[in-house]
């Protein structure tokens, strides 16, 4: 498993926005859309290209473009949802499937409620989105999902993470497959709830306002 935690100013400064409590929700909204693009940067270092030749006004040259079969990006509802366009502007030509995953309140399990994925995932690059790793319970499942479909090349985009969550994906999946996790923040902790501490509250709930 390949760990990237942004290390960048304004990164760091729309974060603490995010984090903010009194930060409401289309502020919110706007913040996860900007850093996933900041993210996306770092996601997509390494977005198969192929070449392409082309005109300029001034010569011919050879440049490149984005593979087929395209990525295909996949929020993780209903948190991920808001990462999604952030995302998609940077991969025009990428494909959407999504997943449905809520985490029980009592057992913090994640229970799979909705699927719409290419049954045949080989060869695809696959790109994840879900703001928050808590336990790691929901990311392992989404992966274990697009593993069982052929995926081999999987990178996961969120923006708070814990040591403890990370800890659980590496022993989880990092044995299996070679997977790039890309985070805004390694936070410090879960409480006893499986919040992330200091984290952000429910990502769901801040962005879309209903409990
Ligand atoms: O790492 P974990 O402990 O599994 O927790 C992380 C998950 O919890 C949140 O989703 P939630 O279950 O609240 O669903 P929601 O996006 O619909 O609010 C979050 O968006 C992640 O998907
Ligand atoms: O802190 C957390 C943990 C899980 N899910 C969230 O939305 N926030
Ligand atoms: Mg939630």
């Amino acid at each position: 498993m390949r760990l990237h935690v942004a290390d960048h100013p304004l990164v760091d400064h729309k974060l603490t926005v995010l984090r903010d409590e009194k930060t409401p929700s289309a502020t919110f909204r706007l913040l996860v859309d900007e850093l996933v693009t900041l993210l996306a940067y770092e996601a997509t270092r390494h977005v198969r290209t192929e070449p392409k030749e082309i005109r300029t006004p001034v010569t011919t040259t050879t440049g490149v473009r984005l593979s087929d079969p395209s990525p295909i990006v996949v929020p993780i509802l209903r948190a991920g949802l808001g990462m999604l366009e952030g995302m998609t502007r940077m991969i025009p030509t990428a494909e959407v499937g999504f997943l449905g995953l809520q985490r029980d309140e009592s057992t913090y399990e994640a229970v799979t409620y909705a699927n719409r994925l290419p049954d045949d995932l080989t060869d695809r690059q696959v790109f994840l989105l879900d703001p928050m790793l808590a336990t790691g319970g929901t990311l392992v499942a989404a992966i274990d999902y697009v593993l069982e479909r052929g995926a081999r090349d999987v990178t996961a985009v969120c923006l708070l993470a814990t040591p403890e969550g990370l800890d659980v994906l590496e022993k989880s999946i990092g044995s299996r497959v070679d997977v790039q996790i890309v985070v805004a923040a390694v936070d410090e902790r879960l409480n006893d709830q499986k919040y992330i501490v200091p984290g952000l509250g429910d990502a769901g709930d801040r962005l879309y306002g209903i409990v």
